[in-house]
Order: structure tokens, then sequence, then C-alpha cells
């Protein structure tokens, strides 16, 4: 039974009596997992990136993600909501994987995730590079059954091979598909663009039941009707969403390994996660974040309102079904 359920959660540090920018960078200042003893949210690092197929550091997004988190406040007028008033949100620290062995670190991630979901939490991962979807999601699918998924990314990740390598930040969701562990009736990728290898990706993409939201329909139609359309396919469906920072444009987001010209803005992200606050998110992560190439934590900022946003339509979620 999560603290939450006999008294009120325990909140964020008070930043008024303990100026933001002391102590230790748990995200949002909320306490630690270990503090509270169960937790309704886990927020969770994944500093993983040994599947990357160009610049490297995403192992160090997690940390990046908590400092920029320290500037979040506890009410978000966007969703009418105090997330960490609502359910217990707490940080479960990192989960420590074998950066030299992928297949050991996929295995290690999916027994990691497979506790922490046992004690009833929902995760809300910080990656990491896009890899640790796969084990994450094959988690999430023992509980719940196969999920619906809204995959946040300038890329389709659904390439097969990347020199022979099955598990890699490219192949992710080809790999889910095949598994058997994503709700094909319900799978879009959002933020799409740029250079294929071929017409083939699309082809190939399609036929696993991917619907695809470029980048350019966002600018086009706007972040209200896109939502809408996306909350449609997913109704009451179990629903993982998995946000990697490269979905936004470089200009928001120039710390990450793989940029790509011309992508959304980090306030039509927002504003589409805004739009999925009813959705039963049952997991969520934040992947892709590079803190050597980011210039004034820009991207690390954009991560930590990514995850606040996804955190508060989570413990929306669990206060509704209370
Ligand atoms: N998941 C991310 N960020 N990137 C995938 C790019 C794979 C490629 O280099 O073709
Ligand atoms: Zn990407
Ligand atoms: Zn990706």
């Amino acid at each position: 039974m999560s603290s939450s359920d006999q008294n009120t959660p325990r909140g964020p540090i008070d930043s008024s009596r303990v100026p933001r920018y002391a102590g230790p960078a748990t995200f949002a200042r909320l306490p630690r997992l270990d503090e509270v003893g169960t937790a309704d949210i886990a927020v969770v690092g994944v500093p993983f990136d040994s599947g990357v197929s160009y610049r490297p550091g995403a192992r160090f997004g997690g940390n990046a993600i908590r400092e920029a988190s320290r500037l979040l406040r506890p009410y978000n007028p966007a969703q009418d909501a105090s997330p960490f008033a609502l359910a217990q949100v707490a940080d479960g620290g990192d989960i420590a994987v074998n950066p030299f062995n992928i297949n050991e670190a996929v295995e290690t991630i999916e027994a990691a995730a497979d506790e922490l979901l046992g004690t009833g939490a929902r995760m809300m991962t910080l990656g990491g590079d896009h890899t640790i979807a796969l084990p994450l999601l094959r988690s999430v699918a023992k509980k719940h059954g196969p999920v619906a998924l809204l995959h946040f990314d300038a890329h389709l990740d659904t390439w097969d091979t990347y020199f022979g390598a099955e598990y890699t930040h490219g192949t992710p969701f080809r790999r889910a598909v095949e598994e058997g562990i994503l709700d094909t009736e319900a799978l879009s990728h959002v933020g799409t663009r740029g250079p294929l290898y071929g017409k083939q990706d699309l082809t190939d993409d399609e036929k696993m039941g991917f619907g695809i939201v470029t980048s350019a329909d966002i600018y086009r139609r706007g972040a209200d009707e896109v939502a809408d359309q996306l909350r449609q396919r997913i109704g009451d469906r179990p629903l993982y969403i998995s946000i990697d920072i490269d979905c936004l444009d470089p200009a928001h987001a120039p710390g990450t390994g793989t940029p790509e010209a011309g992508g959304m803005t980090s306030r039509e992200l927002l504003e589409i996660l805004r739009g999925l606050s009813s959705c039963n998110l049952v997991s969520a992560d934040v992947v892709e974040v590079a803190p050597a190439y980011d210039h004034a934590e820009i991207t690390a900022v954009a991560a930590s309102h990514t995850a606040y946003e996804l955190t508060t339509i989570m413990s929306r979620q669990i206060a509704a079904s209370r």
C-alpha cells in the first residue's frame, strides 16, 4: 500500500524555506522512494546510452533532467492539478545497468521495472537512449497486456538492426511489435520528420500498425486537433507514452544525439500532452537528453516540464480511480 493511501503524500521540499538550488536534485525536489516506502508514481533514471547510432551522452540525461526540475512548482495550472498532492510521487534513483553488454542491460531494466510495477507504482522513466523503451514496454505489457503507444520522436525507431544488433535506439518499437506487447490498433508516432533510409521504412512501419503525425502536420493542424485525434484513437486503452526529446526542434532541444531540423516547439509538445490528460497513462519515459550538447539547460528544462505534464496526467488518473 502506498503511503498516500494512509496519509497525504509527501511532496517536494518547500522552496520558500530551502532555496531551490540547495540540496540534492531529486526529481522536482520530491522525496526519495526509500524515504516514503512505496509510491504511486516512481520517477526512475536509466543511465544507459550504449545503443546509440551517433552522438553518445544520454547516460547523463536523467541527472540533467533532475537538476533542471528544481524549478518545477507544485501546482500545474494547465491541467488544474497539484500532481504531488494527488498522488505520492517519489524519486526511485537510477537503475544500474551494464554499459558494456546491451543484452544484459535490457534484462536488468526489465527486471527492475517488474519490481517497481509489482509494488503498484506507475513509472516515469528518465533516460538514457531509446533502447530502454523495449524492456520498459515488456514489463508494462506483463501487467496490462498489449498497450497503446504514443511515440513522440523525429525518428520512427522501427528499423530492424544496426550492424547486426537487434537492441539499439533505432529499433525498440519493431522489437516490441514482433513480441506482441503493443496494441496494434493504437500505435502512433508524433513529430516524425527528416531523411529515411528508403521509402520502405514507411511501408514497413505502416504494416506494423503505426499511424504517423508528422512535425509538419502539427504545424499545419495545431496541437488541439492533433491531441483530439490521438485521444480518439487511444480511447480507454492502457497507454504508454515514450518521448524522445529529439521530437523537439534542435532550437528547443539541442542537447540530444541525433538532432533533425524542422521539429515541433516545446509549447506544441506540452499542449498535445495536456490534451491527453484524460487518458489512462500507465507509464512513460523521456529519453535521449544528452547534456554535453545542451546550452543553458534548454533541453533539460524542456524534458523536466515534459515529465511534469506526464506525471500530472498519471496523478490525476490515480486520484480519479481511488
Ligand atoms: N532514437 C533516436 N534518437 N534515434 C534513432 C536514429 C537511428 C539512426 O541513426 O538511424
Ligand atoms: Zn529520435
Ligand atoms: Zn527515438
